[in-house]
């Protein structure tokens, strides 16, 4: 049997290394310190990888690679949880307290209601949760590993240790291990050391104390930037060196300002029911009511009190959101982050894919001298050819133009991979026994690096001012013309040398330029006036240049104010940074570390930001964003970052998937002003009646059952329509609002609710039965019906509910009638209801309805301006 590999597993097989003066301690963590052959040895595994029946069983084993396991539960688990909630729980007692004392009826009657509600509320979670749960798995990152002697493509969370996996530029590095072979394998740790230039790897070992400075070792979360390199997996999920860490900062990532307010707002409810039902309880005992029945008449209420479904509801809802968000082409990876990009209201967006066609092509190769040069192109193509990181759109536009060119002459010998810090890339290469650099990179930093200029023929003579700054009025026009364009240059270098680096990037001589066109994406106009409108201020954040971005916004008539360079934010504090985040629109040549400043200084000022970005150097930012999204077809990193990805690149896909976000918050508000309405207006009836009512106003079942049927009259709601207004701005939750609404329609409600009281007592006379039979009706019929004022700020006649809705509340309207005022209901203590009483209680129910739609206006929110959402996290109460 193959376990994992624990601190015990080591043991005897470092023996050797315990003497040679480590401690087991030291060594528990590095992983790196063994040979290949040992490592093999330690995860039981050979270098053609695992048979699919072990791995399945490692798999069973240590668990699913992921830093932190779903908390999605089984069902039983659920079940139990609910169970042993203290509200639930003493109603178990007193079901038992009832049987105990021979009421069998109520012992069944209890545990009916309550295993039905239970079942209601898992059941609709459950489903919910699964749903979202495929979705997610659909965008799931997948790695090449070898099983069963051949590669094949997985899941990441399904790697083991011992699996060997085959690394190519661009993966993300799924867990921990070791390098058994490579090809110029750099990997990009930034993200979780900080480190921001490319580190090589090689198989070891190494004797290196820490990580970073482990040369053959891999760790989970990283990405590989250059290369090839083929891994044995050492630990996976949580015992990866960065899982622990990742899981920790993930348990304390601080909740959405939704999650927030909605905590305080339980909070405040619970208190309320806890006062309420001390003083039931009190009053009842000192009218010298039944005890038992009292005690238990205060818990139904306080069960009936409890919005005990928020949690379901939420989950459904939100779900139910990322269902639709998939059909509108979002797959949404932490549920949450809906709410979040319901209520961004500044979008970060990257250029090129996605105010760009990406369909970048080459269109020029000027020399010096400004005409189209045979040897810039050869150059460059070498430089593309050769260079072993991930290949950007720029490197196929050249090689495809230069397709049917042979660069049989040139040989490759090493490179120094490209990456967003210097923005270069370096290609050591030979012809005819010399050796040289070939460097292409960001124009300007390449022309700042060279002394001399090429007359086109290799022929070197030195770059002159007058040249110099003819070269860079070159460049500024055809930047300004919206093309992109790449400096080309090179230097000889010793026969001797074989590992270039960062450092050997100068004293350059200068080519000349490639000259690209990424044609506008004509729809993200259109797709940014919509944002826009919807109160999401766009900032376009790029590792381009400045005139490529100051073109693009013109071409496609995008509002946008101010820019900022990453020189010039490299010079501001984050405080300056977002004062000027105010003013500015336009950020160019940013650093993938600046691109993160930007989010948190947005955020400082107070936005929810969202993030849409592709490239390995996006990844950072996305992970900062509240709202982080991705593309299918980005990097793993990037997708692996992002809380949300889209199917297509397109800000149109951004644009609904906001519009979804809103929804589901609207239909989440929804919910929780019908209850904070029923709910305080029933704790002020509640505590009329037990001072003035000579009996308890229901029986304990008949609350439960009135609790139930409400229950589930509101399963509908998750999927109902949305007025346009609702989604027009981004939203904020505000606890005055909800306080507003409460006091304004709870106090209708109980006016009602003791009219009712006093028609019934003194009108009719009534028996307690009569009594009950009679106020079940009326207040579960209104409690219901009301859903179809609440839900709108328009009249209720012009917005119409969806059918679900309607289905689940008129559905279990009539079940409520037909329990109370059927034969059905005697077991349940109703009586028979006379006519005339029938009909006063439907005449003060409508009358009561009809107030409502009047009053509503005063107590739902007005609509807000686009300027209410600034401060958000300021207004919520927590
Ligand atoms: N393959 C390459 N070879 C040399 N230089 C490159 C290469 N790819 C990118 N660069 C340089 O790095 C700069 C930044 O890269 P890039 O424009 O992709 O950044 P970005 O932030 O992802 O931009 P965008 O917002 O367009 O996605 C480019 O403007 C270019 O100067
Ligand atoms: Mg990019």
């Amino acid at each position: 049997m193959v376990r994992s590999v624990s601190a015990s597993d080591r043991a005897p097989v470092h023996q050797d290394r315990v003497d040679s003066g480590r401690t087991p301690a030291d060594t528990a963590d590095r992983f790196w310190i063994y040979s290949a052959e040992e490592s093999l040895a330690r995860t039981k595994t050979g270098k053609e990888g695992l048979p699919s029946m072990e791995a399945a069983r490692r798999l069973a084993d240590v668990g699913h690679n992921v830093a932190v396991e779903p908390t999605r539960r089984r069902i039983l688990a659920k079940i139990g949880k609910r169970l042993v909630e203290p509200l639930i729980a003493i109603l178990i007692a007193a079901a038992l307290i009832s049987g105990a004392t021979g009421d069998w009826a109520s012992f069944g009657i209890i545990l009916t209601i309550l295993g039905l509600s239970i079942a209601l509320d898992v059941t609709q979670e459950h489903r919910a949760e699964a749903a979202a749960e495929a979705l997610k798995r659909s965008v799931a990152v997948r790695s090449t590993v070898e099983r069963d002697r051949k590669p094949v493509s997985l899941p990441v969370d399904e790697i083991v240790p011992g699996d060997i996996v085959l690394l190519r530029a661009g993966d993300l590095v799924p867990a921990d291990g070791i390098v058994l072979d490579s090809k110029a394998a750099h990997t990009n740790e930034a993200l979780l050391t900080g480190e921001p230039f490319p580190v090589e790897k090689r198989p070891g070992p190494s004797d290196a104390d820490t990580p970073a400075e482990a040369f053959n070792a891999l760790f989970g979360g990283t990405a590989l930037v250059s290369g090839e390199a083929t891994m044995l997996v050492i630990a996976t999920g949580a015992r990866t060196r960065f899982g622990g860490i990742a899981a920790a900062l993930r348990s304390v990532e601080p909740p959405t300002a939704f999650e927030k307010g909605l905590h305080a707002f339980g909070i405040l409810i619970l208190r309320m029911t806890a006062f309420l039902v001390l003083f039931v309880l009190l009053a009842n005992l000192m009218l010298h009511r039944p005890a038992i029945e009292s005690f238990l008449f205060a818990v139904a209420l306080a069960v009936g009190l409890t919005p005990e479904l928020l949690p379901m509801i939420m989950t459904v809802t939100l779900s139910r959101g990322a269902v639709r968000m998939a059909a509108r082409k979002v797959v949404v990876k932490r549920l949450s982050a809906i709410h979040d990009l319901g209520s961004m209201d500044v979008l970060c967006t990257d250029k090129t894919g996605t105010l760009t066609e990406a369909s970048i092509a080459l269109v020029g190769h000027p020399g010096p001298d400004g005409e189209d040069s045979d040897r810039v192109i050869e150059l460059a193509a070498v430089n593309s050819r050769f260079e072993s990181g991930v290949r950007s759109a720029l490197d196929d536009a050249i090689l495809s133009h230069t397709a049917n060119k042979s660069l049989e002459t040139w040989r490759r010998t090493a490179d120094v991979p490209f990456d967003f810090e210097r923005r270069r890339v370096s290609v050591l290469v030979e012809r005819n026994g010399e050796r040289f650099l070939i460097v292409k990179g960001a124009p300007e930093e390449i022309l700042a690096r060279c002394d001399q200029i090429d007359q086109g023929t290799g022929n070197a003579v030195a770059l002159v001012p007058d040249m110099r700054a003819q070269l860079e009025r070159l460049l500024e026009e055809k930047s300004g013309q919206g093309f992109r364009c790449l400096g080309v240059a090179w230097r000889n270098m010793p026969a001797d040398r074989d590992r270039p680096a960062v450092e050997d990037e100068q004293d350059l001589v200068f080519a000349g330029y490639c000259v690209f066109v990424d044609p506008p994406k004509a729809s993200a106009a259109q797709a940014i006036a919509r944002l826009e409108a919807a109160g999401v201020r766009i900032k376009i954040i790029s590792g381009d240049a400045a005139p490529v971005l100051r073109h693009i916004v013109e071409t496609l008539n995008v509002p946008a104010r101010g820019l900022l360079t990453g020189a010039e934010i490299a010079k501001l504090s984050d405080e300056a940074l977002a004062v000027h985040t105010a003013e500015t629109d336009l950020f160019a040549r940013v650093s993938p570390d600046q691109k993160t400043r930007i989010v948190r200084a947005l955020q400082a000022r107070g936005h929810t930001v969202g993030f849409i970005g592709d490239g390995i150097n996006d990844a950072p930012a996305i992970k900062a964003a509240d709202a982080g999204v991705s593309v299918d077809g980005a990097s793993d990193v990037a997708r692996a970052a992002a809380d949300m990805i889209l199917l297509e690149h397109d800000l149109e896909v951004v644009a609904d998937g906001v519009a979804e976000g809103r929804r589901t918050y609207a239909n989440i508000m929804k919910y929780i002003r019908m209850g904070t309405s029923s709910n305080f207006g029933n704790m002020l009836s509640m505590a009329f009646a037990s001072l003035f009512l000579p009996f308890l106003p229901l029986t304990p079942i008949q609350v439960l059952l009135n609790n139930l049927l409400y229950d589930v009259s509101e399963t509908g709601i998750p999927f109902d329509n949305v007025d346009e207004r609702e989604i027009a701005r981004p939203h904020t939750w505000d606890m005055h609002e909800l306080l507003r609404f409460s006091l304004i329609m709870g106090p209708l409600s109980s006016v009602f609710d003791i009219a009712t009281f006093i028609v019934l007592l003194q009108g009719f006379g009534a028996s307690a039965e009569v009594f009950r039979t009679g106020w079940f009706v009326e207040s579960t019929a209104t409690q219901i019906l009301v859903v179809f004022l609440i839900r709108t700020t328009l009249p209720a006649w012009i917005s119409w509910p969806n059918k679900v809705l309607v289905a689940s509340s008129l559905g279990t309207l009539n079940v409520a009638l037909l329990i109370a005022l059927s034969p059905l209901g005697r077991g349940l203590g109703f009586g028979v209801l006379p006519w005339p009483i029938l009909l006063i209680m439907a005449a003060l129910g409508t009358g009561y309805l009809l107030a409502a739609e009047a009053l509503k206006r005063f107590a739902l929110p007005k609509q807000r301006s686009i300027g209410g959402h600034q401060g958000r996290r300021l207004k919520v109460i927590g």
